[in-house]
């Protein structure tokens, strides 16, 4: 968890496409070494936020018209996105997007393009993906496109750490997969960051992405609406009727009953229910 300091510094940041404006006016901080989550429905811009920091945004045919990124108090406005890369961000982009046609050690070969450090470093950065995911040593020479999904999303994601980034943008990692696999991701999470990276973590699974960060946004139609500590956003009637699926009626304070049942079976919110594929 981070003390001061701040890894990334989005102030009232404002992004579209054409004439469809998707961010407004967003600002969001990171501290270092902190797991910071973005929570918002369908279309909300949480893609677009994390396009923007990452400098992609041009290739999905948007633009950034306001407000400044800062990582590690540089602006990263204006950099190109190998630039930003080698100033220790990288991207882990929605629908994992890995080469289908290309083996896997390929894959992750293509993840240091642009990377800071030398041959040693990109050497470390494998031994560390390996350990991670023992299964893309073994799956080396297969066709990524070959893997599960969940395997394709650790293949993402190990892509991006061949970078050996400060700061790890990740996009709804938890998408389409079953919620066993999805907590096995939010534990690789947890133990990247642990390792030193900061992660900045765009979800719809609000219940598993509070249970991960310490501090979390809501994004609504591109703008923030509500920030705070995790913990007391996860505790907040609105956020629990919103996105974690609890009538706030029905479970005034969320507590299970002295034996650990829910009170409620038929309407027990998400995040318990995420806690018990663990
Ligand atoms: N490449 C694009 N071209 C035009 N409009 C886009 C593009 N990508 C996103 N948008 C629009 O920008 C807005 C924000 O979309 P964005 O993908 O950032 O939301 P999101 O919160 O990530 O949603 P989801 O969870 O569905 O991916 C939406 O209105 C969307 O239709």
């Amino acid at each position: 968890m981070g003390g001061t300091a701040l890894a990334l510094e989005v102030t009232d940041l404002t992004a579209g496409y054409g004439p469809v404006r998707a961010l407004r006016e967003v600002s969001v901080e990171v501290p270092e070494g902190a797991v910071v989550t973005v929570l918002g429905g369908n279309g909300a811009g949480k893609s677009t936020l994390l396009r923007a920091i990452s400098r992609t945004l041009p290739f999905h045919g948007g633009a950034v018209t306001g407000g400044t990124v800062r990582f590690g108090g540089r602006p990263l406005d204006g950099l190109a996105t190998d630039r930003v890369v080698a100033a220790g961000v990288s991207q882990v982009p929605e629908g994992r997007q890995v080469f289908a046609r290309m083996t896997v050690e390929d894959n992750l070969r293509a993840g240091t393009l642009g990377a800071r450090g030398d041959r040693a470093a990109k050497a470390a950065a494998l031994r560390r993906v390996h350990e991670l995911f023992p299964v893309l040593a073994e799956r080396a020479r297969q066709q990524a496109g070959l893997l599960s999904g969940g395997e394709q999303q650790m293949l993402a994601v190990g892509r991006a750490l061949m970078a050996s980034p400060r700061l790890l943008l990740l996009d709804e990692p938890s998408l389409g997969l079953a919620p066993l696999m999805a907590a096995r991701i939010a534990d690789t999470v947890r133990e990247i960051n642990a390792q030193g990276t900061a992660v900045l973590l765009v979800e719809q699974n609000a219940a598993l992405a509070l249970r991960l960060a310490s501090r979390a946004y809501v994004l609504e139609v591109g703008r923030v609406t509500l920030s705070g500590p995790a913990a007391e956003l996860a505790a907040s009637d609105e956020i629990r009727r919103r996105y974690l699926g609890v009538a706030d009626e029905d479970e005034p304070t969320g507590r299970p009953d002295p034996d650990g049942n829910a009170t409620k079976p038929a309407r027990r919110p998400a995040l318990a229910r995420w806690e018990e594929t663990r």
